[in-house]
Order: structure tokens, then C-alpha cells, then sequence
């Protein structure tokens, strides 16, 4: 059962079928598998409908003590919870949490179970609407670090009641995560979306009040406004760190009591709202400068999301670029790998809506059938070419590097060496990390990525064997 707030009935039916995207799929448990408290956990959960290793959503009981953790917590593989059976105070609970376990569980005796079993059940419900049509429609992305953003935001839609702050540069999806609050918990109810610098010019406010007729010179008639409006849904205010500070007053009078006013009239009305307020505007340093007030900030954001910049999810790059694509074109198209590497190569700035921007340029110039190649880029995302790059300069600095190997000592299977050890290293930091990435980027296996991180650098003076 969920409890909390209502979920939005076309939720319920899971999308089935397919894969599922975004859900977290598996929850693990750490424990002491030979333990009685994980034979009597064990139990509860069979009884609660956990299937062992079943998908979509199952459990895995895992033995392991404390710490460490197995390496693909890190990655976003599941979500795993640790029972710490027989230790109350588990040390290094920070370190585990820092490592990507959700959360660490002390046994104090029997009715811990009901606090697991209540843990699981939320997270598979979690996980159920991260499965759903509606989500799979607005959201995409298959990143470890947008999984988490939509855990994250699910949660709070579905759980929480109070207002959310979303906070990210520009184009990171603001309002498209607002849209996702809205459409897991109010489906039925409207959503209002007001551009706070869009109300800075007139300082009456009556966008969100609304206006009663002669309020000011141009009310030819009696208008509601954003608060009536949402009244029952989600109001999303977007850019909230633009609101004037009159009517930041204002704005959290409406949040504390309900109750509002038209522009030019003198009679109160109720109104009651979810809050979904964005801004790519640090508000805590804007509270130091005297222009957002702190009554408020704390007002709004009693959950707040941090929207990741692209350049922090590149593993969602080809899934977005993708998606934007087909919906540019109407169909799906390939894409050349060169197209792809660029892909990589380039910054964002203005995060994903730059990357929405490019792939509709791509998708314009496009023709035929065949994949999408080079010069469908446009020229402004074109890069700079070899002119940027000369060869010349770059054989001397080769040139210097060998000559220094050498009078160092360094044979020729060590330079070569060495020049995979750079190489690879430079291709993983170009990639963020990203092995299969930089094995692409330097048209070798996965494997041997790996195997250049391990090898040891040969040093000066030790001749290879
Ligand atoms: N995860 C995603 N999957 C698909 N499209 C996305 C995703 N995130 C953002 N977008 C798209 O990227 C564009 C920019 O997103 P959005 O307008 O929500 O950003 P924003 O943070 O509100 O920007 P700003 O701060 O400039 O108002 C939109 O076209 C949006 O639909």
C-alpha cells in the first residue's frame, strides 16, 4: 500500500512489456545472511510478496559485513539497504552512505523487520511509477545520475506534500521535472506555469492574483490569476529568484494562510496548491545580498532537487541526442559514430536545451535515409579541424618526450608503453571516466582499457624485459 499522497491513476498500471527504464529494478539487502535476524527478514519479506533475484522488482539478500561495499552500488545498480544485525552504531554509516547505499538500518530487535519490509515496499511502488508510461514519455536519459534525480523527485511528488525548490543552470529541466511532479501526483488537476521575470515589469502582481476590472489603467475587464487558477493542482514558479521583493511578502503570506486578494479588489479568496518553484540562481547567496527573503526561501524549499548540468550525466548524451533527434526528424534515425564523437567532444552550456538545439539543426539538414553524418552538422558545431591542431608542433613534442625517455634510460617497449598509459589515461578523462567510451575513442576493446589502468609504469633507469 502507498501512503501519503495519491497516485495519479494511470500510474498504477506498470509498463509492461518492455524494459524497464528508469526503475531501479532490484533492491538489495546487506546483512548476515546465517544470522536470525536475516532468517526471520527473510521470511517477512517472502510473505510480503519479494521474490529473491526477481524482476521487475525483487530483492537480494546479500551477505556481506560492513564495510565495504560491492562496486556497483556506485553505479546505480539497484538500491541497496544495509542491516547492521548485532551492531547498533555501525561505524563509517557516512562513508557507506557516501558510497551510494541508501541507508543503513541498526537492528534493535523484531519490529526492525517491519522497518525493512515498509523500506521495500515504498522503494518497489517508487519504482513502479519510474516504470510508467507517463514517466517514460516526458523523461529520457538512462544515467545512474538521472535515475537518482527521479527517484528523487518521485519521492517527493508521491510522499511528500510540501513545496519543492528545483535548482540547476539553465536548460537542465526544470520545468520538464515539475511537469514530472505534477504528472505523478495531480494528474487530474491543472498545472500553472508562471515565468517569474515575466511579472518583474508590472510589480502589481496580478498575474498571480488576478485583477479585478479598472484595477489599473488596461484592465478593460476582471481577470483570475495564477493562484486561482492552481487552485486544487501545481503551481510552477519558474525563475522564483526574480520575484520582486514586494511581492516576495506577498507570495508567502498566500503559502502560510491560503488567502489572497485580486489586484484592486477588497475581498478575500482560498486557494490551495502544490509549489514547484525553479531557479538557476544561488538563493542562499541571494538571502546574503538582501534580495530573497529567508522566511520564504525556508517556505519553499522543503525538499529541494538539484536538476545534474549535462556535463555531469555525458552518459546520457546519445540517449538524449537520440530522442531529440527522432523527434525532430518524426522517426527515428542512425547516427554515424564520427557524429557521436563530436557528441562527446563538445560543451554545453546551456545543457540539454543546446543539445535539443543541435539535433534539431542536424535533423534540418538531414536528407535521405541513411544515418546522420558529419556534414549534417551545421557549421557553428562543426570542430575546429587540424588548422588547430598542427601536425609539425605536435611531432617536435613527441620528438622532445623521446629524446628525454631515452636519456632517461627508457627503452622502446617502455616508451611505448608509456604512450599507452598517457594515451588511455587522457582518453578517460576526456570521457569522464567512461571505459567503453574511451576504448571507442581510441578504436581499442574495453579490456584493454582496463588492463593500461593496471599496468605499472615502467620507470627510468629499468629496462622492459
Ligand atoms: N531528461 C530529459 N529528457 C528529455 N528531454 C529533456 C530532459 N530534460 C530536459 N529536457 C528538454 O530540454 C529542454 C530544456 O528543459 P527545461 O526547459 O525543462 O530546462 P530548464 O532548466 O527549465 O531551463 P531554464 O532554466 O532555462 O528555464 C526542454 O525542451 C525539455 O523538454
Amino acid at each position: 500500500m502507498i501512503e501519503g499522497r495519491r497516485l495519479a491513476g494511470s500510474l498504477r498500471e506498470h509498463h509492461r512489456g518492455s524494459t524497464t527504464e528508469f526503475g531501479t529494478g532490484m533492491a538489495t539487502v546487506i546483512g548476515r545472511s546465517d544470522s536470525a535476524e536475516m532468517a526471520l527478514l527473510r521470511r517477512a519479506l517472502d510473505d510480503g510478496g519479494f521474490e529473491e533475484g526477481a524482476d521487475p522488482y525483487g530483492v537480494r539478500l546479500l551477505d556481506a559485513p560492513l564495510p565495504p561495499v560491492p562496486d556497483w552500488v556506485e553505479d546505480g545498480d539497484g538500491r541497496v539497504l544495509v542491516v547492521a544485525c548485532g551492531e547498533r552504531h555501525p561505524s563509517g554509516v557516512w562513508g557507506l552512505l557516501a558510497q551510494g547505499v541508501e541507508d543503513v538500518i541498526s537492528w534493535t530487535g523484531e519490529e526492525t523487520v517491519a522497518v525493512v519490509v515498509a523500506r521495500l515496499e515504498r522503494w518497489r511502488e517508487v519504482d513502479r511509477v519510474l516504470s510508467s508510461r507517463v514517466v517514460a514519455s516526458l523523461v529520457h536519459g538512462g544515467s545512474a545520475a538521472t535515475r537518482r534525480l527521479l527517484v528523487d523527485l518521485v519521492e517527493l511528488a508521491v510522499y511528500g506534500s510540501g513545496p519543492i525548490l528545483l535548482v540547476g543552470e539553465t536548460g537542465t529541466g526544470k520545468e520538464l521535472a515539475a511537469r514530472l511532479v505534477h504528472a505523478v501526483a495531480e494528474e487530474s488537476a491543472s498545472l500553472v506555469v508562471v515565468d517569474c521575470t515575466t511579472i518583474v515589469a508590472s510589480l502589481s502582481g496580478s498575474e498571480l492574483f488576478g485583477h479585478e476590472k479598472g484595477a489599473f489603467t488596461g484592465a478593460d475587464r476582471a481577470r483570475a490569476g495564477a493562484f486561482a487558477a492552481a487552485d486544487g493542482g501545481t503551481l510552477f514558479l519558474d525563475e522564483i529568484g526574480e520575484l520582486p521583493l514586494a511581492l516576495q511578502v506577498e507570495l508567502l503570506r498566500v503559502l502560510q494562510e491560503g488567502t489572497y486578494k485580486r489586484v484592486g479588489g477588497d475581498t478575500w479568496s482560498r486557494t490551495r496548491f502544490r509549489l514547484v518553484s525553479a531557479t538557476n540562481r544561488d538563493l542562499e547567496e541571494e538571502q546574503r545580498q538582501g534580495r530573497f527573503r529567508s522566511d520564504l526561501y525556508h517556505r519553499i524549499a522543503s525538499g529541494i532537487v538539484r536538476l545534474p548540468p549535462l556535463r555531469e550525466r555525458t552518459d546520457d548524451l546519445e540517449d538524449l541526442f537520440r530522442h531529440f533527434l527522432a523527434e525532430a526528424a518524426g522517426r527515428p534515425l542512425e547516427v554515424a559514430p564520427s557524429v557521436v564523437a563530436l557528441l562527446h567532444d563538445r560543451d554545453y552550456p546551456g545543457n540539454l536545451r543546446e543539445l535539443r538545439q543541435l539535433a534539431y539543426a542536424v535533423a534540418a539538414r538531414h536528407a535521405g535515409p541513411g544515418s546522420v553524418s558529419p556534414g549534417d552538422v551545421p557549421l557553428q558545431y562543426r570542430p575546429a579541424g587540424p588548422a588547430a591542431d598542427p601536425p609539425v608542433p605536435s611531432r617536435r613534442l613527441l620528438d622532445r618526450a623521446v629524446r628525454a625517455g631515452l636519456s632517461e634510460g627508457l627503452s622502446l617497449p617502455d616508451l611505448k608503453t608509456l604512450v599507452g598509459d598517457v594515451a588511455v589515461e587522457a582518453a578517460l578523462a576526456r570521457c569522464d571516466g567512461n571505459v567503453h567510451r574511451a576504448a571507442a575513442l581510441l578504436g581499442v576493446t574495453d579490456r584493454a582499457v582496463q588492463l593500461r589502468r593496471q599496468v605499472p609504469r615502467p620507470r627510468a633507469g629499468k629496462k622492459a624485459q
